[in-house]
Protein backbone atom coordinates (compact mmCIF):
# COMPACT_ATOMS: atom_id res chain seq x y z
CA UNK A 1 0.00 0.00 0.00
CA UNK A 2 2.63 2.40 0.87
CA UNK A 3 4.59 1.62 -2.78
CA UNK A 4 1.39 2.23 -4.36
CA UNK A 5 0.40 5.40 -2.52
CA UNK A 6 4.42 6.44 -3.59
CA UNK A 7 4.29 5.76 -7.39
CA UNK A 8 2.18 5.83 -10.24
CA UNK A 9 3.87 3.32 -12.11
CA UNK A 10 1.52 -0.10 -11.87
CA UNK A 11 4.50 -2.30 -12.96
CA UNK A 12 3.33 -5.75 -15.27
CA UNK A 13 7.31 -6.98 -14.69
CA UNK A 14 9.32 -7.44 -11.86
CA UNK A 15 13.32 -7.56 -12.17
CA UNK A 16 15.36 -9.02 -9.88
CA UNK A 17 19.18 -7.97 -10.31
CA UNK A 18 22.06 -10.27 -8.99
CA UNK A 19 24.95 -9.84 -7.94
CA UNK A 20 26.87 -7.25 -9.94
CA UNK A 21 23.44 -6.78 -12.56
CA UNK A 22 22.15 -3.85 -10.83
CA UNK A 23 22.69 -1.49 -13.83
CA UNK A 24 19.49 -3.44 -15.78
CA UNK A 25 17.89 -0.60 -13.47
CA UNK A 26 19.41 1.81 -15.12
CA UNK A 27 17.72 1.27 -18.60
CA UNK A 28 14.07 2.14 -17.00
CA UNK A 29 12.82 5.71 -17.76
CA UNK A 30 11.42 8.11 -15.75
CA UNK A 31 12.26 6.36 -12.70
CA UNK A 32 10.39 6.94 -9.48
CA UNK A 33 13.26 4.74 -7.03
CA UNK A 34 12.95 3.94 -3.34
CA UNK A 35 15.64 2.83 -1.00
CA UNK A 36 15.08 -0.30 0.80
CA UNK A 37 15.47 1.05 4.22
CA UNK A 38 12.55 3.72 3.36
CA UNK A 39 10.30 0.99 2.92
CA UNK A 40 7.98 0.29 5.64
CA UNK A 41 8.19 -3.70 6.41
CA UNK A 42 11.19 -4.10 3.56
CA UNK A 43 14.22 -6.34 4.53
CA UNK A 44 17.80 -4.29 4.14
CA UNK A 45 20.50 -5.53 1.49
CA UNK A 46 23.67 -6.15 3.18
CA UNK A 47 25.62 -7.62 0.08
CA UNK A 48 28.56 -5.49 -1.71
CA UNK A 49 27.14 -5.20 -5.11
CA UNK A 50 23.32 -5.28 -3.51
CA UNK A 51 22.63 -1.44 -3.57
CA UNK A 52 19.31 -1.83 -1.60
CA UNK A 53 17.13 0.19 -4.00
CA UNK A 54 13.49 -0.61 -5.90
CA UNK A 55 13.41 1.00 -9.09
CA UNK A 56 10.03 1.70 -10.49
CA UNK A 57 10.01 2.60 -14.34
CA UNK A 58 9.35 2.16 -18.15
CA UNK A 59 10.96 -0.13 -20.44
CA UNK A 60 9.77 -0.98 -24.10
CA UNK A 61 6.57 0.42 -23.51
CA UNK A 62 6.02 -1.80 -20.41
CA UNK A 63 5.91 -0.60 -16.79
CA UNK A 64 8.64 -2.47 -14.72
CA UNK A 65 9.62 -2.59 -11.44
CA UNK A 66 13.70 -3.27 -10.13
CA UNK A 67 15.17 -4.58 -7.36
CA UNK A 68 18.69 -3.44 -7.50
CA UNK A 69 19.80 -6.14 -4.55
CA UNK A 70 18.08 -9.12 -3.37
CA UNK A 71 18.39 -10.80 -0.35
CA UNK A 72 20.41 -13.99 0.51
CA UNK A 73 20.03 -16.71 3.22
CA UNK A 74 23.26 -16.48 4.06
CA UNK A 75 23.26 -12.78 5.12
CA UNK A 76 20.88 -14.51 8.23
CA UNK A 77 17.30 -13.51 6.41
CA UNK A 78 15.03 -16.32 7.14
CA UNK A 79 13.70 -17.37 3.54
CA UNK A 80 10.34 -15.73 4.09
CA UNK A 81 12.62 -12.26 4.15
CA UNK A 82 14.58 -13.15 1.00
CA UNK A 83 11.08 -13.91 -0.77
CA UNK A 84 9.54 -11.23 1.11
CA UNK A 85 9.61 -8.76 -2.54
CA UNK A 86 8.12 -11.61 -4.82
CA UNK A 87 4.74 -11.58 -2.79
CA UNK A 88 5.21 -7.64 -2.76
CA UNK A 89 5.54 -7.80 -6.82
CA UNK A 90 2.44 -9.49 -6.81
CA UNK A 91 0.04 -7.36 -4.29
CA UNK A 92 1.19 -4.37 -7.03
CA UNK A 93 -0.32 -6.55 -9.80
CA UNK A 94 3.10 -7.89 -11.20
CA UNK A 95 2.64 -10.48 -13.76
CA UNK A 96 6.00 -11.86 -15.09
CA UNK A 97 9.17 -11.82 -12.89
CA UNK A 98 12.26 -12.03 -14.29
CA UNK A 99 15.26 -13.26 -11.82
CA UNK A 100 19.04 -13.14 -12.76
CA UNK A 101 21.70 -13.99 -10.74
CA UNK A 102 25.82 -14.84 -10.55
CA UNK A 103 26.29 -18.17 -10.83
CA UNK A 104 29.42 -20.60 -11.32
CA UNK A 105 29.53 -22.96 -14.22
CA UNK A 106 29.88 -26.81 -13.69
CA UNK A 107 29.33 -27.84 -17.49
CA UNK A 108 31.62 -28.27 -19.74
CA UNK A 109 30.55 -25.63 -22.42
CA UNK A 110 29.50 -22.61 -19.81
CA UNK A 111 32.43 -20.71 -19.17
CA UNK A 112 32.40 -16.89 -17.87
CA UNK A 113 30.60 -14.45 -19.30
CA UNK A 114 28.25 -16.66 -21.17
CA UNK A 115 24.59 -16.34 -20.35
CA UNK A 116 22.76 -19.25 -19.06
CA UNK A 117 19.07 -19.28 -19.67
CA UNK A 118 17.41 -21.52 -16.82
CA UNK A 119 14.98 -24.22 -17.51
CA UNK A 120 15.00 -25.78 -14.20
CA UNK A 121 16.35 -25.28 -10.52
CA UNK A 122 17.62 -28.13 -8.14
CA UNK A 123 16.86 -25.94 -4.46
CA UNK A 124 19.46 -27.74 -2.62
CA UNK A 125 18.18 -25.54 0.72
CA UNK A 126 14.38 -26.60 -0.13
CA UNK A 127 15.40 -30.35 -0.69
CA UNK A 128 16.76 -29.97 2.94
CA UNK A 129 13.11 -28.91 4.53
CA UNK A 130 14.39 -24.93 3.89
CA UNK A 131 11.53 -23.75 2.04
CA UNK A 132 9.72 -20.59 2.03
CA UNK A 133 6.68 -21.99 2.09
CA UNK A 134 6.79 -23.89 5.28
CA UNK A 135 4.33 -23.03 7.61
CA UNK A 136 0.82 -22.11 7.53
CA UNK A 137 -0.28 -21.87 3.88
CA UNK A 138 -1.67 -18.22 2.74
CA UNK A 139 -4.47 -19.83 0.25
CA UNK A 140 -4.50 -15.92 -1.05
CA UNK A 141 -1.25 -16.43 -2.47
CA UNK A 142 -1.63 -20.07 -3.79
CA UNK A 143 -2.11 -23.69 -2.98
CA UNK A 144 -0.65 -25.67 -0.17
CA UNK A 145 1.00 -28.39 -2.38
CA UNK A 146 2.22 -25.87 -5.93
CA UNK A 147 3.24 -28.13 -8.49
CA UNK A 148 7.04 -27.09 -9.56
CA UNK A 149 7.32 -29.00 -12.83
CA UNK A 150 7.18 -26.01 -15.18
CA UNK A 151 8.63 -22.91 -13.18
CA UNK A 152 10.41 -21.13 -15.90
CA UNK A 153 7.80 -20.71 -18.52
CA UNK A 154 8.68 -22.19 -21.74
CA UNK A 155 7.43 -19.34 -23.85
CA UNK A 156 9.61 -16.51 -22.61
CA UNK A 157 12.70 -19.11 -22.98
CA UNK A 158 12.02 -19.43 -26.67
CA UNK A 159 12.25 -16.10 -27.01
CA UNK A 160 15.12 -15.44 -25.07
CA UNK A 161 17.22 -17.90 -27.44
CA UNK A 162 15.08 -15.66 -30.59
CA UNK A 163 16.48 -12.59 -29.24
CA UNK A 164 19.86 -13.90 -28.73
CA UNK A 165 20.30 -15.47 -32.23
CA UNK A 166 18.80 -11.85 -33.80
CA UNK A 167 21.34 -9.61 -31.76
CA UNK A 168 23.94 -12.48 -32.92
CA UNK A 169 25.37 -13.16 -29.62
CA UNK A 170 23.56 -16.87 -29.54
CA UNK A 171 27.04 -18.62 -29.03
CA UNK A 172 27.18 -16.91 -25.91
CA UNK A 173 23.60 -18.03 -24.10
CA UNK A 174 22.12 -21.47 -23.92
CA UNK A 175 19.85 -23.22 -21.18
CA UNK A 176 21.11 -24.97 -18.54
CA UNK A 177 20.08 -26.27 -14.95
CA UNK A 178 20.51 -23.62 -12.04
CA UNK A 179 21.34 -25.17 -8.45
CA UNK A 180 20.89 -22.98 -5.58
CA UNK A 181 22.96 -23.72 -2.49
CA UNK A 182 23.04 -21.92 1.06
CA UNK A 183 26.12 -20.24 0.58
CA UNK A 184 28.25 -18.50 1.43
CA UNK A 185 31.32 -20.29 1.02
CA UNK A 186 32.02 -21.52 -2.63
CA UNK A 187 31.87 -25.44 -3.54
CA UNK A 188 34.70 -27.44 -2.68
CA UNK A 189 35.57 -29.64 -5.48
CA UNK A 190 33.90 -32.79 -4.40
CA UNK A 191 30.61 -30.91 -4.17
CA UNK A 192 31.28 -29.15 -7.37
CA UNK A 193 31.48 -32.56 -8.77
CA UNK A 194 28.75 -34.55 -7.41
CA UNK A 195 26.61 -31.35 -8.37
CA UNK A 196 28.19 -31.73 -12.22
CA UNK A 197 27.02 -35.24 -12.24
CA UNK A 198 23.31 -34.87 -11.08
CA UNK A 199 23.10 -33.13 -13.64
CA UNK A 200 23.53 -29.12 -12.50
CA UNK A 201 24.91 -27.08 -14.93
CA UNK A 202 25.47 -23.62 -12.80
CA UNK A 203 25.60 -23.23 -9.60
CA UNK A 204 24.50 -20.10 -6.87
CA UNK A 205 23.15 -18.94 -3.52
CA UNK A 206 19.71 -17.26 -4.83
CA UNK A 207 17.23 -17.50 -6.89
CA UNK A 208 15.26 -20.77 -6.49
CA UNK A 209 13.44 -19.74 -3.49
CA UNK A 210 12.19 -16.92 -5.13
CA UNK A 211 10.86 -18.68 -7.82
CA UNK A 212 9.17 -21.36 -5.60
CA UNK A 213 7.30 -18.22 -4.27
CA UNK A 214 6.52 -16.85 -7.53
CA UNK A 215 5.16 -20.30 -8.92
CA UNK A 216 2.63 -20.83 -5.73
CA UNK A 217 1.40 -16.97 -6.56
CA UNK A 218 1.46 -17.65 -9.96
CA UNK A 219 3.54 -15.35 -11.79
CA UNK A 220 5.09 -16.08 -14.86
CA UNK A 221 8.27 -17.30 -14.32
CA UNK A 222 11.99 -15.83 -16.60
CA UNK A 223 14.99 -16.97 -15.21
CA UNK A 224 19.08 -16.09 -16.81
CA UNK A 225 22.86 -16.72 -14.80
CA UNK A 226 25.37 -14.84 -15.54
CA UNK A 227 28.21 -17.23 -15.60
CA UNK A 228 30.89 -15.40 -13.48
CA UNK A 229 33.60 -18.33 -12.27
CA UNK A 230 34.04 -21.86 -13.29
CA UNK A 231 35.27 -24.41 -10.28
CA UNK A 232 38.93 -25.80 -11.97
CA UNK A 233 39.68 -29.22 -10.57
CA UNK A 234 43.50 -30.26 -11.23
CA UNK A 235 43.16 -32.28 -13.99
CA UNK A 236 40.77 -30.20 -16.06
CA UNK A 237 43.71 -27.50 -16.04
CA UNK A 238 45.93 -30.08 -17.16
CA UNK A 239 43.55 -31.24 -19.82
CA UNK A 240 42.58 -28.02 -21.15
CA UNK A 241 46.24 -27.28 -21.22
CA UNK A 242 46.98 -30.48 -23.08
CA UNK A 243 44.28 -30.11 -25.79
CA UNK A 244 45.53 -26.49 -26.35
CA UNK A 245 49.22 -28.09 -26.99
CA UNK A 246 47.82 -30.76 -29.50
CA UNK A 247 46.05 -28.21 -31.09
CA UNK A 248 49.32 -25.87 -31.41
CA UNK A 249 51.21 -29.14 -32.87
CA UNK A 250 48.79 -30.01 -35.57
CA UNK A 251 48.28 -26.40 -36.74
CA UNK A 252 52.48 -26.71 -36.98
CA UNK A 253 52.57 -29.52 -39.26
CA UNK A 254 49.64 -28.52 -41.30
CA UNK A 255 51.81 -25.21 -41.64
CA UNK A 256 54.58 -27.69 -42.42
CA UNK A 257 53.18 -29.84 -45.13
CA UNK A 258 52.00 -26.91 -46.98
CA UNK A 259 54.99 -25.40 -47.44
CA UNK A 260 56.64 -28.71 -48.14
CA UNK A 261 53.94 -28.79 -50.95
CA UNK A 262 54.76 -25.78 -52.02
CA UNK A 263 58.30 -26.42 -52.61
CA UNK A 264 57.44 -29.27 -54.72
CA UNK A 265 58.87 -31.71 -52.70
CA UNK A 266 56.83 -34.95 -52.41
CA UNK A 267 57.37 -36.13 -49.01
CA UNK A 268 55.10 -34.98 -45.68
CA UNK A 269 54.75 -35.40 -42.33
CA UNK A 270 50.91 -36.20 -42.53
CA UNK A 271 51.30 -39.40 -40.30
CA UNK A 272 52.17 -37.09 -37.67
CA UNK A 273 49.43 -34.85 -38.21
CA UNK A 274 46.96 -38.00 -37.58
CA UNK A 275 48.31 -39.36 -34.71
O1 LIG B 1 22.40 -12.58 -5.87
P1 LIG B 1 23.25 -13.52 -6.64
O2 LIG B 1 22.72 -14.93 -6.68
O3 LIG B 1 23.59 -13.00 -8.03
O4 LIG B 1 24.61 -13.59 -5.86
C1 LIG B 1 25.65 -14.56 -6.11
C2 LIG B 1 25.69 -15.51 -4.96
C3 LIG B 1 26.44 -14.70 -3.94
O5 LIG B 1 25.63 -13.75 -3.33
C4 LIG B 1 27.42 -14.00 -4.74
C5 LIG B 1 28.68 -14.76 -4.78
O6 LIG B 1 29.49 -14.31 -5.82
O7 LIG B 1 26.87 -13.93 -6.08
N1 LIG C 1 27.66 -21.27 -4.84
C1 LIG C 1 28.21 -20.48 -5.77
N2 LIG C 1 27.72 -19.26 -5.96
C2 LIG C 1 28.30 -18.50 -6.90
N3 LIG C 1 28.00 -17.26 -7.30
C3 LIG C 1 28.88 -16.92 -8.27
N4 LIG C 1 29.74 -17.94 -8.50
C4 LIG C 1 29.39 -18.94 -7.65
C5 LIG C 1 29.91 -20.26 -7.43
O1 LIG C 1 30.86 -20.73 -8.05
N5 LIG C 1 29.27 -20.97 -6.47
Amino acid sequence: DWLLSQTKHRPQVAIICGSGLGMLADALKCQDAFHYTDIPGFPQSTVQGHAGRLVFGELKGKTCVCMQGRFHMYEGHSLCKTTFPVRVFKLLGVETLIVTNAAGSLADGLKPGDIMIIKDHVNFPGLGGFNPLNGPNDDKFGPRFPAMSACYNPGLRCLAMDIAKQQGVAELVQEGVYAAVGGPNFETIAEAKLMHRLGVDAVGMSTAPEVVVAVHCGLRVFGISLITNKPRPFLSVFLDFYRALSREVVTMVTDINASIQGSGCSCSVSSLTSS
